[in-house]
């Protein structure tokens, strides 16, 4: 006997537009998914199920429906889909409205009330023992909670609910007998699957057989079990890099990775790409009668399956809101991607309750995540040059929103990195953008690539310029322009991080500051920059008013000169733009040498004898004094007097020698800088990661996983105003107001 209408309930028996409850009672008519936002078929709309839909709405349903079902054979079938998920749920949405409008037009056959795939002729159909369901989405809060009204209405009181991350990668069907895997299908259209046991078998987490236990004893006689396929993020970008090196297409994303390397017909391409298995459910089963689904993960896993780590079982809604916004901020440290958080009804008697319409069940219900996936035009591919003098390739988009903001460009790092996309210019690309990330191009629409669309030629000379670009070095995959001293765009960019936060911090100089000084030719390198008067200043619209007298931005360039010619060395180091020289390396020479002038007169071995410097450091300074305009910068800058010694160095105590401090979250009496500074000048050490060496945890508002390592570590936290007892009185003092979390 197979057991039915608990973890997934099968309607076999029934037309598609009826329901089976746990008790053997059928709603009929219904069928709807009760999403909010579908109404609930009230008894209006069953009179206006009567009516006939005006033309115009039927037409768009039509079109709508024809559309839908047309992008889920691209996605199912081809592994190649044309338009994004976000994109899709929103045409299926306004379908679900048409139809709550018009119940009339909603038919079994409506991609409302199908589970939405189907199966190729490539592969042996296979029927499901139970039917494999699709789920219902909440795209909000409210939904959500609407959706968790219903349940615990009908459950009669507070309900468990099981949480784990919604994995972006294809279902699978497999049939383990006796403990054996027998068979593994898709989900093709719910009801039939596509036979792809061949393929599944050389993945390395599907266990050919599983393995008795002690708990839950051995294997049952028959159990479906269901799961998720998926590509690792961190993989992806090399499999496209080998399929446009053997001429073939690139995905679009990993999904469609994970759906297309296992849905091939010769199964040693499929075992020669990393897929991975998560498993999330239970079908038809023999001989297992799990109470609830955490129970149910916990025999598979120890029968070896590979469930997630993931999963937590929470005791209401509250619990459920907070797993949510955990994974909202977390979406990025998961080995896969996750498009929401699945929730589900713990207990399998309720979930048997609650039973499923013919595409979902009710026990269980989607939260999705904002999309961070859009598609949009490449424009075009430019070149930028940076502070250095690296050149790299930057995608040029028809602007687009995604994750809050808008989207023009996004950098490809370089050459390599265009070619190994595999993206022309002119194709439709899937642009990446996720909170604060950095937006990036993932690949091509393949299918979409317009017949005019041509590949990115790297410029061979510096489009700020004109000079050749070469490699650094050869080897390098970095090609340069070496007209540092001159080329405005590193001109630019040096001015431009010279007078940022970590080095002289004059605010003026933004971009629009730093370029109307370049625009006008009105200095021709960094070194001209504190002999500016107010005539030279005059020459840029920048700094003047209409009326052509002198506007603020020039007052206050000229004020922000005067003060920053007083910046401690360490500053004045890092706006000499010496690579490798970040305020932790320029603080170590600062403390160590005390001048420019002994630095540039340090050899190799006593710079990298220095603590906080090392070899690479101590190289690129060398070669930093070894040309001529550098030195005349520094010849300059000392000239119009900036400070180029440290005659206050700190003779004192060093209260926090030897000790490393870590600072996570914002502090609202200190910069990020002014926090190193802090520490360092008392001779204690900031680091980026926690350890056991770790001293102390200073963590601030909105801490990041750091707070939870020093927890872990044991190692003490202090809140700011500890932070400011440790900087006064010592560590000893700090240890009285330290917490250690237990
Ligand atoms: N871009 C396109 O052209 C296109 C076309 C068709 C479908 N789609 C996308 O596919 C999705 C719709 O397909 P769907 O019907 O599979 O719905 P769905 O992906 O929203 O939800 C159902 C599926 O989620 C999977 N899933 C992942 N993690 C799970 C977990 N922890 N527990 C339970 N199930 C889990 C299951 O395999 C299940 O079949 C949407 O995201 C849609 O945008 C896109
Ligand atoms: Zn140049």
């Amino acid at each position: 006997m197979v057991s039915r209408g608990s973890a997934v309930a099968d309607d076999e028996a029934v037309a598609d537009d009826e329901t089976v409850w746990d008790d053997g009672t059928v709603s009929e008519g219904s069928g709807v998914s009760e999403e909010a936002g579908a109404a609930q078929v009230s008894a209006e709309q069953e009179a206006a199920a009567g009516a006939e839909p005006p033309p115009q709405a039927r037409e768009r349903h039509a079109t709508l429906s024809q559309d839908l079902t047309e992008h889920q054979y691209r996605y199912y079938v081809l592994d190649a889909p044309t338009i994004t998920d976000a994109e899709f749920d929103r045409q299926l949405r306004e379908l679900e409205a048409l139809e709550g409008q018009y119940p009339a037009l909603r038919t079994p056959d409506s991609p409302t009330q199908r589970v939405g795939g189907t199966f190729s002729t490539d592969f042996t159909p296979v029927t499901h023992a139970e039917r494999m369901m699709s789920l219902d989405n909440a795209f909000a809060d409210e939904e959500l909670a609407a959706w968790a009204e219903r349940v615990e209405r009908d459950a009669g009181g507070a309900v468990p609910y099981l949480c784990e991350p919604k994995v972006d990668g294809l279902a699978i069907n497999l049939t383990y007998r006796r403990g054996r895997l027998v068979r593994a299908a898709t989900r093709g259209d719910g009801r039939t699957g596509e036979d792809v046991t061949a393929n599944v078998r050389s993945i390395r987490d599907v266990p050919g057989r599983l393995t008795p236990s002690d708990e839950y004893g051995p294997p049952p006689e028959l159990i479906e079990v269901r799961g998720e396929i998926y590509f690792p993020v961190e993989a992806f970008a090399g499999l496209n890099a080998s399929l446009v090196e053997q001429g073939k297409a690139p995905f679009a994303n990993p999904r469609n990775a994970a759906a297309g390397s296992l849905r091939q017909k010769d199964p040693r391409i499929t075992a020669s790409r990393p897929l991975r298995l998560v498993v999330h459910g239970i079908g038809a089963r023999e001989g297992f009668r799990p109470t609830a689904q955490s129970e149910s993960y916990a025999a598979l896993r120890a029968w070896g399956l590979p469930t997630s780590d993931r999963w937590r079982v929470v005791p209401d809604l509250a619990g459920v809101a907070e797993y949510i916004a955990y994974y909202a901020a977390h979406r990025h440290d998961v080995e896969h991607e996750i498009d929401g958080v699945v929730v589900k009804v713990d207990p399998v008697s309720i979930q048997g309750r609650l039973g499923s319409t013919s595409r979902a069940p009710r026990w269980a219900i989607a939260f999705k995540y904002p999309p961070e996936e859009v598609n949009t035009t490449l424009l075009d591919i430019d070149v930028e040059v940076g502070r250095t003098g690296r050149v790299t390739p930057r995608a040029v988009l028809a602007p687009v929103k995604v994750a809050g903001s808008t989207v023009a460009y996004a950098t490809l790092h370089n050459a390599r990195e265009v070619e190994r996309k595999g993206v022309l210019i002119g194709d439709t690309v899937v642009l990446r953008k996720a909170g604060d990330v950095i937006p990036e191009v993932l690949g091509p629409v393949v299918d979409l690539r317009p017949a005019d669309a041509r590949p990115f030629v790297m410029p061979t000379h510096c489009p700020a310029c004109g000079t050749p670009l070469a490699p650094a070095k050869s080897g390098d995959v970095d090609i340069r322009c070496p007209n540092s001293r001159s080329c405005p765009a590193q001109l630019r960019e040096r001015v431009f991080h010279l007078a940022g936060r970590g080095g002289f911090d004059i605010e003026v100089l933004g971009y629009k500051g730093a370029a109307a000084l370049l625009d006008a030719r009105i200095i021709t390198d960094e070194g001209d920059l504190f002999g500016l008067d107010a005539e030279q200043l005059a020459r840029s619209e920048f700094f003047v008013n209409k009326d052509g007298t002198l506007g603020t931005n020039a007052a206050k360039l000229l004020d922000n000169l005067a003060e920053a010619r007083q910046r401690p060395l360490w500053r004045v180091l890092v706006a000499l733009s010496i690579r490798h020289v970040g305020p932790t390396a320029a603080q170590a020479l600062a403390r160590h040498f005390r001048s420019v002038e002994a630095i540039a007169a340090a050899s190799e071995e006593e710079l990298s004898s220095v603590d906080g410097v090392g070899p690479t450091i101590a190289v690129s300074i060398r070669e930093w004094f070894a040309v001529d305009w550098h030195r005349e910068v520094v010849r300059k800058w000392a000239e119009a007097g900036v400070r180029m010694a440290e005659e206050t160095v700190d003779e004192g105590p060093r209260p926090l020698e030897g000790l490393t401090v870590v600072v996570t979250g914002t502090l609202t009496g200190f910069s990020r800088d002014q926090a190193a500074e802090a520490i360092q000048t008392r001779g204690g050490k900031m680091s980026g990661s926690v350890s056991k060496k770790t001293g102390f945890v200073v963590v601030g508002d909105n801490p990041g996983s750091k707070a939870d390592k020093a927890a872990s570590l044991k190692v003490p936290v202090l809140d700011e105003a500890g932070f400011q007892v440790l900087l006064d009185a010592g560590p000893e003092a700090a240890r009285e107001v330290a917490r250690i979390e237990e």
